[in-house]
């Protein structure tokens, strides 16, 4: 299918503004998308985040839409793209990348789905996330086999490449465990009534409590442009195959069962309850752990160096350690987008930065054609990088590291 040239584009776009003077925060833009238009800007009285109404045909009047997902804060300028029949990319004008590019979804399935349920017109707002960091990674295997230890040696030698999605638990925590580091631990309430309002992605009771991975939980380490690690049970790995996570499954298995109570017993943090517990709860993991179709790989730790490499070599890391930690994300900040058109699936930035007063310029190539997930989280998959070879302030826009 031919790309629309960008005059085609730009003519289904009319700013309010010239787009260049950002003293107003009222300036509003209007898009079509299929056969509506929707209006961008000013901003949402009750939560001053960027107001957006949909033109009713038949009323000939501008309607407030039910607005879903995390919204971005209002902007005093903004430049906004149809992306498919589905979305609107709206670029917020001087933020920094991680605030600065929206999508509005006016037509995807989950959009669809909540106007179904709500019965009312729906839109919903997913933030846009730089580059996707690879597939995430979801780790069982029975208590005690040696998941955490495989985890952390993973994040101590890329600690730029992996982040860790933070379970919650209605578990006590242990004597080392820190409260937001190894577990959102959590009144019981507190996280049905969570799980109740949509907030995870998958919940399991596991001997005898429950866990859970939030949305949140695995958001933020896509925030961050780290793969995330998710050390769940088999239960929650069953849920998060059927979920739209698309992960790469891992379980680990011991060489056999003794080992396994050994390696329980010499950890020290259970009583001889639990552990009993543990070991009766193993013998079920380890026959769901073989059910066709659920794990993509199974790996028997027996001696740890050894299951570590075939770790590394699954997710494709055996020699690249240096290369991989070097793969630090780069800020860019759009000071002032001067102007901004859209070619196909690539939108042109021109910024401008005064430094010492002088005009400082540089441009940047948005490019959303590998776009992934979206709302009610976030949307990755794009790419943003300079034109201009050199980059840093001297030539252009500032980067922070
Ligand atoms: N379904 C699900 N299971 C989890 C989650 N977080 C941890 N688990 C699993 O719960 C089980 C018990 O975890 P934990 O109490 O930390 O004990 P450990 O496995 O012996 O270290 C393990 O199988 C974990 O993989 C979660 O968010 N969801
Ligand atoms: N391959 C291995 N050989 C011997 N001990 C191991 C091995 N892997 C892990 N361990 C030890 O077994 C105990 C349980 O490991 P841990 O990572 O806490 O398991 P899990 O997270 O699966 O519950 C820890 O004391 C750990 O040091």
């Amino acid at each position: 299918m031919g790309e629309a040239p960008a005059f085609v584009v730009d003519d289904l776009y009319e700013s309010c503004g010239n787009g260049l003077d950002s003293v107003y925060c009222d300036r509003e833009t209007t898009v079509v998308v299929g056969n509506s238009k929707y209006m961008i800007g000013g901003y949402d009285d009750s939560t001053f985040s960027l107001g957006v109404k949909i033109f009713d045909k038949s009323t000939g009047m501008w309607e407030c839409p039910t607005v879903l997902g995390t919204k971005p804060t209002m902007s005093c300028d903004l430049w906004a793209f149809p992306v498919g029949e589905d979305r609107i990319l709206v670029i917020k004008n001087s933020s920094m990348t991680d605030d600065s590019i929206w999508f509005l979804e006016v037509d995807t399935p989950f959009v669809r789905q909540q106007r179904n349920m709500l019965g009312s017109n729906v839109v919903a707002w997913s933030k846009g996330v730089r580059r996707y960091p690879g597939k995430p990674i979801v780790i069982s295997g029975p208590s005690g086999v040696g998941k955490g230890t495989l985890i952390a040696k993973l994040m101590k030698e890329f600690p730029y490449m992996f982040g860790f999605s933070v379970s919650h638990t209605t578990r006590a925590p242990r004597e080392k465990e820190i409260n937001g580091v190894h577990y959102h631990f959590t009144e019981r309430s507190v996280m049905e009534r969570d799980i109740k309002e949509g907030k995870f992605l998958e919940f399991a009771s596991v001997h005898g409590n429950l866990y859970g991975t939030s949305i949140e939980a695995v958001e933020v380490v896509g925030d961050a442009a780290k793969r995330c690690i998710l050390d769940i049970d088999v239960q929650g790995a069953r849920s998060v195959r059927a979920s739209s996570l698309d992960a790469i499954f891992i379980f680990i298995c011991p060489p056999s069962f003794e080992d396994l109570e050994k390696r329980l017993r010499s950890r020290g943090t259970e009583t001889e309850e639990q552990i009993q517990k543990r070991l009766r709860n193993a013998k079920g993991e380890l026959e769901q752990g073989k059910s066709p179709g659920l794990f993509d790989h199974i790996l028997v730790n027996d001696d740890l160096d050894d299951c570590y490499q075939i770790l590394k070599s699954i997710l494709g890391l055996d020699e690249c350690a240096d290369n991989a930690n070097q793969e630090v994300e780069k800020k860019i900040v759009f000071p002032m987008v001067h102007s901004a058109s859209k070619v196909g699936s690539k939108v042109y930035i021109n910024c401008e930065a005064t430094d010492l007063g002088n005009t400082l310029k540089n441009s940047y190539v948005l490019d959303v054609s590998s776009l992934r997930g979206g709302a009610p989280g976030r949307t990755r998959g794009l790419d943003l990088y300079p034109i201009n070879p050199y980059g840093g302030f001297a030539n252009g826009v500032k980067h922070i590291s």
